[in-house]
């Protein structure tokens, strides 16, 4: 991910998350909290991969920042019992890069290419060959004397990552055996992780206590993982270093994180469409620059969540708001001539589908 700010609930990682992200990862699928779905698939397709002697087909997994598509690489490449190698579409700056890695790598590894809609089209080309025919076609020369050579790969699985599927060509997202889409997480399913991560970091902490944190997550691990961590700040300096919802609520409430875990960010994005552009609709780049965000904080940060919340609407024509916003910010919905603008409540995430993607 790309984003530079360092929001608490930013679900982009922060530095100091390294060393507890690595213990608080999970190690295998039965771990995996969640995204039940995904887990099912990939635990026929990983068992008939092995049971066949071969490498997983390539692997695309897309969805919100911190939702846990690096980790459900790592859990592939541990239940296949090979190594992953580990880069990003950024990173792979030349073809020669690519090359370099792709010789590199052993009989059934995982090449694991982070933000891979980041990739040149340049480096694009070389992969094509290398996904399908386990082969790189390198040029020697120049001019009328060059001489193009195919060079033999290991058998590999690619497995890609990203935020922005939309963004793939098509050629490159043909070229995936198995796509992947992750969901936000049920307050249910980030309780499980609440406790997990307590556990793991010796953190007391109770049901209602894992519960209040679940509920401000935002659907997403990463940030329950972040708040479990300044809570605890919190409740170990002005309590008794128990995580409890009182302690879990006083702490929120400081860090100015709302009962639905809507952050200052969120709420000023709300606002400024109610108050600048009577409810929207809105262009992106016209709310980042109201808002002096950048549009991608906002489309991948802030909007999944706003929009599964009922909170926010994507049309043709911008973002509109929905009733349900205005109450949650105390505010009076507009009357309107027949139906209000009301997404009737929580719904099911509408982050893009493939090639779905809006202005
Ligand atoms: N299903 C899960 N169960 C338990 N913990 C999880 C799960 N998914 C993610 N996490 C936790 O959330 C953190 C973030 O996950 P991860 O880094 O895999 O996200 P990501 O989707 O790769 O994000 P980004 O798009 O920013 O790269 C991890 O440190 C991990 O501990
Ligand atoms: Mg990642």
């Amino acid at each position: 991910m790309e984003i530079s700010d360092d929001r608490l609930i930013s679900p982009s990682p922060a530095a100091e998350d390294f060393d507890s992200d690595f213990t608080l990862r999970p190690r295998t699928l039965e771990e995996y909290v969640g995204q039940e779905k995904i887990k099912g698939n990939l635990r026929v397709y990983l068992e008939a991969a092995k049971r066949r002697g071969e490498p997983l087909d390539h692997l695309l997994l897309y969805g919100p920042p911190g939702l846990g598509k690096t980790t459900l690489a790592c859990i592939v490449a541990h239940e296949m019992g090979v190594q992953i190698r580990t880069t990003s579409g950024p990173a792979i700056e030349k073809p020669g890069d690519l090359a370099a890695l792709l010789t590199n790598l052993q009989e059934g590894d995982v090449l694991f290419i982070d933000e891979i809609h980041r990739l040149s089209r340049q480096v694009e080309e070389v992969l094509y060959p290398a996904l399908e025919d386990y082969a790189l076609d390198i040029m020697i020369g120049k001019g009328p004397s060059a001489q193009s050579i195919r060079i033999n790969l290991p058998r590999f699985t690619l497995i890609g990552a990203t935020t922005r599927a939309g963004q793939l060509t098509s050629p490159l997202r043909d070229r995936f055996g198995v796509l992947l889409k992750l969901e936000l997480y049920s307050p249910d399913e980030l309780a499980r992780i609440v406790r997990r991560s307590a556990g793991l970091l010796n953190v007391p902490c109770d049901d209602a206590g894992a519960g209040e944190l679940a509920k401000c997550s935002r659907g997403t691990p990463r940030v329950a993982n972040r708040l479990l961590k300044r809570v605890r700040d919190f409740a170990e300096v002005m309590g008794d270093g128990v995580i409890t919802r009182d302690t879990a609520k006083v702490a929120l409430k400081r860090m100015d994180i709302d009962e639905l875990g809507l952050d200052e960010l969120d709420r000023s994005l709300l606002r400024a469409v109610i108050e600048l552009y009577g409810g929207g609709p809105v262009g992106l780049d016209t709310l980042a620059a109201a808002l002096g965000e950048e549009a991608v904080t906002l489309e991948d940060v802030c909007e999944p969540y706003l929009m599964q919340m009922g909170f926010l609407a994507r049309t043709p024509r911008g973002r509109c708001v929905t009733d349900a916003a205005y109450r949650h910010l105390g505010m009076q919905p507009p009357a309107r001539a027949g139906q209000g603008m009301d997404a009737g409540g929580p719904r099911q995430q509408s982050f893009d589908d493939l090639g779905a993607e809006g202005p």
